[in-house]
């Protein structure tokens, strides 16, 4: 059984719109970016996998679990997710306290989350900055502590929405050494992404989204030779599979 299985998954906000239009799909342990226009139904898609959104029809199975049998709560320990605005996930007023919420939310005791925190912290250069206020950072940091957070809380699968918005070279390098350490670690990653250059550099797998559909689905340097189907998605090739068509 796979790790996260979609079965015939369709999604509406409200009557008249369909966001998500029959979506089938198996997550096993490759490293995965979604990839679509504004709209495609990314974000939707996984907020349904984590359980923050109940499907219309159809069913999500995540490590066993079928989403709609369990709280957002219960799926936590399985699954985490890291946001697109960390002030979506920020509340707490020192950084240590934010990156320990989640994992003593799902039940580490007070050491083993201060521990991990603090190890995690240090993956991305914050473990000197335990007491400052999340929002007296510089403005790529805040993101930074939503990763730690997340890593912190050690689910089998993490989801990225957007993480390489605003970080410059050294912070997206930085994302790829944490990508790679979990795919290391045998954890499930998934990352909606509309940098196309980091997708392909950086993840084994792609699917592109289409208004609510899954118009494309393979290894990610086989995806992006569909140069058509690209462009119908309104995407850009990455730069490397358009230097290669130049030369
Ligand atoms: N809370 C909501 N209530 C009603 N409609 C929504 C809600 N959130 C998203 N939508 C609509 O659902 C559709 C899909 O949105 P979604 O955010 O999933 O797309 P996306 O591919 O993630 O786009 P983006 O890249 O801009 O984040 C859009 O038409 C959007 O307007």
């Amino acid at each position: 059984m796979s790790l996260i299985e979609v079965n015939h998954l369709h999604f509406s906000y409200s009557n008249n719109q369909e966001v998500l239009k029959g979506i089938d799909l198996r997550f096993n342990g490759e490293t995965t970016a979604i990839v679509g226009q504004n709209g495609a139904g990314k974000s939707t898609f996984v907020k349904l996998l984590k359980g923050l959104l109940t499907p219309t029809e159809g069913e999500i199975i995540v490590n066993q679990k079928n989403t709609k049998d369990y709280t957002t709560a219960q799926l936590a320990k399985d699954i985490g997710m890291v946001f697109q605005n960390p002030s979506d996930q920020i509340f707490k007023n020192t950084v240590i306290s934010e990156v320990m919420f989640g994992p003593l939310n799902i039940g580490q005791s007070e050491a083993e989350a201060r521990e991990k925190s603090i190890e995690m912290l240090k993956k991305v250069n914050l473990d000197k900055e335990l007491e400052t206020n999340p929002y007296d950072l510089s403005l790529s940091e805040p993101k930074m502590i939503t990763i730690a957070s997340i890593l912190a809380m050690d689910t089998k699968i993490v989801i990225f929405d957007e993480p390489t918005m605003g970080q410059d070279f050294a912070g997206k390098e930085k994302l790829k050494e944490i990508i790679f350490e979990l795919r290391d670690q045998g954890k499930l990653v998934i990352c909606i992404l509309h940098d196309m250059d980091f997708a392909v550099e950086v993840f084994e797998r792609t699917i592109v989204f289409n208004q609510g559909k899954v118009l494309l689905d393979g290894p990610s340097e086989e995806v992006f030779t569909h140069k058509e189907i690209i462009k119908q998605a309104h995407l850009e090739q990455p730069h490397i599979a358009q230097i290669a068509d130049e030369i």
